[in-house]
């Protein structure tokens, strides 16, 4: 795998790390349109990540079947189930880590489709699921269309879990954009670190990815994670008839401080960084805007549509 570009703080593996750390690893795959390999593309990235000492790893948005809204209803599976669930949990538990595995297209009985993220523990047990809450709509002139609520539902929840470093919150992609959902997971989920499987695109992933992650760390005064596919050259052993999306891929980590510590380009690999959640406190200590909110002049409104 390549050596990712501009990683400032990963140490060796004989470097002891101190409790308030974690190691992760981002895994920028490369996905196909064929289930089996894009499985066994996981197991030997999150293989490569443990052999690199990661206790946590990440996998991106929508990692087991092409990201086209055409596609997720032929590749959805069965959450509870389904091969791909079974991989993450069987993963998750033969190397003992943490594992958010990216995202997957999930089916559900009454026939509704969703952008579906689970989250593992060491023990293989599930400790988080999270249904893509803001639908990736959007029609940028000249730019890019896409319309995910042509074949999703939204999911309907704010989702955390909790680790011995500290709780750590999950939204994917699109989920970024929101601010006021980072702010619940940091202010009353109380997350350190904030975990978003992605697919950015050509259009967008240069203008916001990075910008966003680093608002949002800022914002929170939290660490961020992102995790995209690697970007897919179009070929034409492609036997599917679906549009072509072409991810940004730079898969990052951003500290409380807002600095990008880890990141790549758009090549498959993986990116490592540690993480001293113990910088979140003193950040949030040293520039304490979270006892300095005004919500006599403003607070998070639940503004309701018609
Ligand atoms: N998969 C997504 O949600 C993409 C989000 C995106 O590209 C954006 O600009 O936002």
């Amino acid at each position: 795998f390549r050596t990712p570009l501009r990683n400032k703080s990963f140490a060796s593996i004989t470097t002891a790390l101190s409790m308030s750390t974690v190691r992760v690893a981002l895994c920028q795959l490369p996905v196909t349109d064929d289930t089996e390999k894009n499985h066994q593309t996981a197991a030997t990235f999150i293989e490569n990540a443990v052999e690199q000492g990661a206790e946590l790893v990440v996998l991106p948005e929508i990692w087991n079947s092409p990201y086209a809204t055409a596609a997720f209803p032929e590749y959805a599976q069965d959450i509870d189930k389904g091969p791909s669930r079974r991989l993450l949990q069987d993963l998750a538990t033969k190397h003992k880590l943490w594992l958010v595995g990216g995202s997957i297209p999930e089916r559900t009985a009454d026939g509704k489709i969703y952008n579906t993220s689970l989250v593992f523990n060491p023990q293989g047990e599930l400790v988080a699921k999270h249904r893509k809450v803001h639908l990736f709509d959007i029609d940028v002139p000249g730019g890019i269309t896409f319309f995910e609520s042509d074949t999703l539902s939204p999911g309907e929840t704010v989702s955390y879990f909790s680790t011995p470093w500290g709780n750590m919150g999950l939204g994917i992609c699109y989920d970024i954009r929101f601010a006021e959902y980072a702010m619940l997971l940091t202010q009353k989920h109380d997350c350190k670190v904030l975990l978003y499987p992605g697919a950015f695109n050509m259009t967008t992933g240069p203008a916001h990815w990075e910008l966003l992650q680093r608002a949002r760390a800022v914002d929170n005064q939290c660490f961020v994670l992102t995790a995209s596919p690697a970007r897919a050259v179009e070929t034409t052993e492609s036997k599917k008839p679906y549009p072509h999306y072409t991810a940004w891929g730079h898969s990052t980590a951003v500290s409380p401080w807002g600095e990008v510590i880890a990141t790549t380009d758009e090549s498959p690999g993986i990116v490592m960084a540690d993480l001293d959640l113990e910088k979140v406190e003193d950040m949030r200590k040293s520039i304490p805007i979270r006892n300095q909110r005004r919500t006599d002049l403003y607070d998070l409104l639940q503004v309701k549509k018609e």
